[in-house]
């Protein structure tokens, strides 16, 4: 008997590793060949699903989704079961991630995805994250002592997000660093001091005078440097790591099950998913469940300004600076939209200020295999002729700074995704919009979700209710980006400081902080030698203390 499924061996994007187990993929985070990692075969659902997952607790759902990935011969079932039970212990609502319904007669709900440790949809992954590094390294590390101890060096980029998630999820943990970047000045006020006023020994913050994609090359590049794997275990938080995407496949399929028990969903319903889309992770877990079965109709990408995505969607075109529909720099594109030749634009919703989506590889990787390899081929054939493709795609965006696909891969895309870009004025008018009227009046969104339900109105008006309803994903707590909100809402800042304010931010910003400055120019080896210092001095001090 086999003890691992095809869905619970994993390859890379780029075709040059194969067959690893769950744990290695884990622990990697990226492959050798610079590929992301994927599983060999998308699991179906068993066929009593609906039946059987229908009213189980978010924890049990997730086991049930988690086991199809991971072989108990890796994780046995109970200590699943018991990691999962402490990554959702630490969240302030029972449901986890609940689901509100914003418009009754557009039939469109919001998924609360902010009920973690940081207010963010990224607690959901990270909480889940820091527990499987923490229970592999102490079964790695049974009965070794000293530098005979495995450790990891966990780097990783974030917008502002990801990295207190990831700081949260790993504070303290026995043999682990965690080096968090973010862009110096891009973050908003709460985020930087939810990152940097975290004053464990293991977490160190780099604040790097460039953008977020500066950030996520510094990580790719320690990633392909021999010296660094050689002498440190380095491990990944950010969506490049697969158990970030399989950790957010559970609450789609638990909204579905939220929303079928509601009256108004009827037989013929039919169901979109609504995602506020950057680095391409949270609406790539929707592709998984969607392909794993879920009745979803279509997943509904919603950018800012940074709109490569929108673009790809529209054009079949890759890249990275912008000539479709804009003019010039400072021009009007067709729908209104500044446009910006260069660069990353900053705007209201900065977690989704991105250029470049890292998990955009992972698709690629799915729809060459099934538009560019017939039957006949074999699996294996098949899976290196979809690895071809996706390194020459990405050899062109890095080298010409974009690609194209041609018509049938576009076509595939568009089957499952369609995409909305959404202005920063139309972000400040949702938000006011949600909060003065409707079935949820007083509702305040933060501005990442808010472009979600202003792709959700638009899109209400092409797959109209009531046979459509919209669950839009909110990926954050509104107090997290009180700029925007108080740009929306200038008239309720007492209301805001009452009512949305949670207790955990009052006086954050007051607190002592510890963050180290990166200059862009110091490139990713200047970050190689704070990583490589700051461990060294830890594990001294681990020695000096005889743990
Ligand atoms: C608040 C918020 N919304 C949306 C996103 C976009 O998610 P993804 O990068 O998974 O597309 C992010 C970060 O990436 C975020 O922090
Ligand atoms: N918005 C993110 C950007 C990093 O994305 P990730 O999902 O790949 O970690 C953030 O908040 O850091």
């Amino acid at each position: 008997m086999p003890t691992h499924t095809a869905s619970q061996r994993y390859l890379s994007t780029r075709g040059g590793s194969y067959d690893f187990s769950f744990e290695e993929v884990v622990l990697k985070g990226l492959a050798s060949d610079g590929g992301l990692f994927i599983p060999e075969e998308i699991p179906a659902l068993p066929s009593d699903w609906a039946t059987k997952w229908h009213n189980l607790s978010f924890e049990d759902l997730a086991y049930e989704i988690f086991s199809l990935y991971i072989s108990p011969s890796e994780i046995p079932s109970a200590d699943l079961k018991d990691i999962i039970r402490r990554s959702y212990a630490t969240f302030r609502t029972k449901d986890v991630t609940p689901t509100v319904t914003l418009d009754k007669e557009k039939n469109i709900h919001l998924l609360e995805l902010f009920h973690g440790p940081t207010f963010a949809f990224k607690d959901v992954a990270l909480q889940f994250l820091g527990n499987l590094f923490e229970y592999f390294l102490v079964r790695r590390n049974e009965g070794k002592s000293g530098r005979d101890r495995e450790h990891l060096t966990v780097v990783g980029a974030t917008s502002g997000d990801t990295g207190s998630a990831a700081i949260y999820g790993l504070r303290g943990k026995k043999d682990v660093s965690v080096f968090i970047m973010h862009p110096h000045g891009k973050v908003s006020a709460i985020q930087e001091a939810q990152m940097t006023t975290v004053l464990d020994a293991n977490v160190h913050n780099l604040a790097v005078d460039g953008t977020f994609d500066d950030c996520q090359d510094f990580v790719k590049a320690l990633f392909a440097d021999p010296e660094i794997n050689k002498t440190h275990k380095l491990a990944a938080v950010n969506s490049i790591n697969w158990a970030r995407i399989l950790a957010q496949i559970t609450y789609y399929f638990y909204s579905y099950f939220n929303l079928i028990r509601q009256q108004s969903f009827l037989p013929a319903s039919k169901v979109r998913f609504v995602v506020p889309t950057g680095n391409f992770g949270d609406i790539l877990a929707g592709y998984f469940a969607k392909r794993m079965g879920l009745p979803a109709e279509k997943l509904v990408i919603a950018t800012n300004e940074n709109d490569i995505l929108h673009r790809f969607w529209s054009s079949g075109k890759y890249e990275k600076h912008p000539v479709y529909g804009a003019a010039a720099e400072g021009g009007l594109a067709e729908d209104g939209v500044k446009a910006h030749s260069s660069g990353v634009k900053e705007t209201l919703s900065p977690a989704m200020d991105i250029l470049v989506s890292s998990n955009f590889e992972r698709l690629l990787w799915f729809l060459a295999y099934e538009v560019y390899s017939t039957s006949a081929d074999a699996v294996s054939q098949r899976r290196a002729q979809a690895g071809d493709h996706v390194r020459s795609w990405l050899n062109d965006l890095k080298a010409k700074g974009g690609f194209g696909v041609d018509v049938q891969i576009l076509a595939a895309a568009q089957q499952d995704f369609s995409s909305y870009r959404v202005s920063d004025e139309e972000t400040l008018a949702t938000i006011k919009q949600v909060f003065s009227a409707g079935s949820a009046q007083g509702y305040v969104l933060d501005p990442h979700s808010a472009i979600g339900i202003a792709a959700s109105l638009r899109d209400a008006e092409v797959a109209g209710p009531p046979s459509t309803h919209h669950i839009s994903l909110s990926t954050a707590h509104p107090a997290k980006f009180s700029n925007a909100v108080e740009q929306a809402l200038p008239e309720e800042k007492a209301y805001f400081a009452e009512k949305v304010l949670p207790e955990e931010f009052k006086g954050l910003e007051d607190k002592p902080r510890r963050v180290s400055h990166v200059k862009k120019s110091d490139g990713w080896e200047g970050v190689r030698k704070v990583v490589v210092a700051e461990v060294e001095a830890e594990l001294q001090a681990a020695d000096k203390a005889g743990r």
